[in-house]
């Protein structure tokens, strides 16, 4: 994984929310912290193109995501904080056979691919079950299922284990830790990103810390106070 911020900023209307911002990301688990509204999930989204910068440049895996949006959400995958909101078709299986068939994957390739990822989370009993009747930790799963499915290169989760109880929080903080390619994370849960090589401390639009989880915890501990 290689993500580059160079002298980045990002505004909404006259409103900066991110402070120009240069740095490198590497390392296969980063977590982003931060209070409400200190730019976490606008960060996350410049790195997939959801959001190009107002000034300075993006690039994934050497993509500028300004330059081609597209080709930089295929390669950095997003589940988002509320994942109903990521879903279109109505039953789960067809829901993550979309992302294979719309990028031209034959149908019956699809339902293979769908089946096996099903497998691999072990949630196999979900294929035909309606979206919206989904428990939200069940829904965080096919979320990530219907990324993963597409095979991106890297995956950014926005506040996965928000509203889960403590099973589904296992369930999903196990799916993070046990995943074969890198991951960003912005949490609140802090438990989640404890032992994380990286973790980055956003504070009003800055970047306040950068380092090894623990002592950007700390440093989070007393920006709360
Ligand atoms: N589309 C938008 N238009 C205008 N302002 C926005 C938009 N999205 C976010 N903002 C503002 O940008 C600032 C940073 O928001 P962002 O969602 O990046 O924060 P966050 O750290 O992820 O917050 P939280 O922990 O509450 O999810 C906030 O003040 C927010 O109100």
């Amino acid at each position: 994984m290689d993500i580059r911020f160079s002298a980045c900023s990002l505004s909404y209307g006259e409103r900066r929310v991110l402070e120009p911002l240069t740095l490198d990301l590497k390392e296969e688990r980063i977590g982003i912290i931060g209070l409400n509204g200190s730019g976490k999930s606008s960060f996350a989204r410049l790195i997939n193109g959801l959001q190009v910068p107002s000034s300075g440049m993006v690039t994934v895996n050497g993509i500028d995501t300004a330059a081609d949006p597209a080709a930089a959400a295929r390669e950095a995958g997003f589940i988002f904080q509320s994942p109903q909101n990521q879903v279109i078709l109505p039953v789960v299986a067809d829901d993550i056979a979309l992302g294979l068939t719309s990028r031209g994957i034959g149908k019956a390739q699809a339902a293979e691919q769908v089946g096996a990822i099903l497998r691999r989370f072990g949630i196999e009993a979900l294929a035909r079950r309606r979206v919206h009747e989904l428990s939200g930790g069940e829904l965080q799963l096919v979320a990530l299922a219907s990324v993963l499915v597409t095979e991106p290169s890297l995956v950014i989760f926005d506040e996965p284990t928000n509203q889960l109880d403590l099973r589904n929080r296992r369930k999903v903080a196990d799916a993070i830790h046990g995943l074969d390619r890198p991951a960003i994370v912005v949490s609140h849960d802090l438990a989640l990103i404890a032992d994380f090589p990286r973790v980055l401390l956003f504070h009003e639009g800055r970047l306040i810390a950068d380092g090894a989880a623990a002592g950007v915890i700390r440093a989070y501990e007393q920006v709360a106070a």
